[in-house]
């Protein structure tokens, strides 16, 4: 069984937005990274995920299992960081040890301690007088230590200095060494997903745009800049955006070797980064 992660046709209904038919499936041993604009659903779809949110149809698998028969088992081995993470505000670190550790079979004090230290955390300090980050750092070592074989993460690096931000890239490549692990995060900060990820979701108005690996999204896509006098009906058929300007346009496509014979040499080609792809793609996707 290869895929810990498998949303099939997943869709959630609000008054004013959907998630919809979400087909996701993460590989045993890689990093995902996921991303989309504010509001494109990526909470959501991780609520769903962790069944903190019930999908109105579709199916929702981890690790092969469904949550409505096996939810204790899967719970026991997914590390769950999220902003609002912080459920026991007046307690202390040491306090909330006290009562989260006992409910894992696999929870390592040793463990605990380890990160405890590693992230410089007051064990007697209530969580509420923690900055965010701090309190970011404390949902970690408490995710962390009970030999998760899955961590979701929403926008785990939200609130983090740069330097622990690195740090914390860091020890998720470390954590991914021995190949058992899966790690699935959101995140508002692309640059961290060309140190980590192996895998690149984007969801874009509540739609799942592409699930591919890091060096397939930087084969497909790709920036092109050239003369507005280049542009017409059939030339920008390979476009999935175009943004004109009187000095030339710039456009996304997703068919590199068209719109080379299209064009020639008379346009530059340019690697897009996911933010060139989320900002050209934060409208409908359609061929120009
Ligand atoms: N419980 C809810 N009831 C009604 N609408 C909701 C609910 N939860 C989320 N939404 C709406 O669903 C949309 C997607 O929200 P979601 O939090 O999933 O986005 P996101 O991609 O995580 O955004 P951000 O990057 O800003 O955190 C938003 O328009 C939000 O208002």
């Amino acid at each position: 069984m290869d895929n810990v992660v498998e949303l099939n046709n997943v869709t959630k209904n609000f008054k004013g937005f959907s998630v919809k038919n979400i087909d996701l499936q993460l590989k045993k041993g890689f990093v995902t990274g996921f991303i989309g604009a504010n509001g494109a659903g990526k909470s959501t779809t991780i609520k769903m995920m962790m069944n903190l949110l019930r999908p109105d149809s579709g199916e929702v698998k981890l690790f092969g299992l469904d949550y409505k028969t096996h939810e204790k088992e899967i719970k026991e081995r997914i590390g769950f960081v999220y902003d609002g993470n912080v459920f026991f505000e007046g307690l202390n670190l040491k306090d909330i040890k006290r009562i989260v550790g006992p409910a894992y079979k696999h929870w390592d004090d040793g463990l605990f301690y380890h990160y405890v230290e590693q992230f410089d955390l007051p064990l007697n300090k209530a969580m509420k007088t923690l900055s965010k980050g701090m309190q970011m750092k404390a949902s970690l070592a408490i995710a962390l230590s009970h030999h998760a074989e899955l961590i979701i993460m929403d926008e785990p690096t939200a609130g983090l200095d740069p330097i622990f931000r690195r740090e914390l890239l860091d020890l998720l490549q470390e954590l991914m060494i021995d190949g058992n692990r899966t790690i699935f995060f959101s995140t508002h900060i692309t640059t961290d997903l060309n140190r980590i990820a192996d895998y690149i979701a984007f969801i874009n108005r509540g739609k799942l745009i592409f699930n591919q690996s890091i060096h397939d999204v930087a084969e497909n896509y790709a920036l092109v800049k050239g003369g507005m006098d280049l542009l017409d009906r059939d030339t920008e058929k390979d476009f999935l955006h175009v943004h004109r300007a009187p000095t030339g346009f710039e456009a996304l496509t997703d068919n590199i070797q068209s719109v080379k014979s299209t064009f020639g040499d008379s346009i530059v080609i340019e690697q897009a980064s996911l933010e060139d792809i989320m900002y050209y793609l934060k409208g409908d996707i359609h061929h120009v």
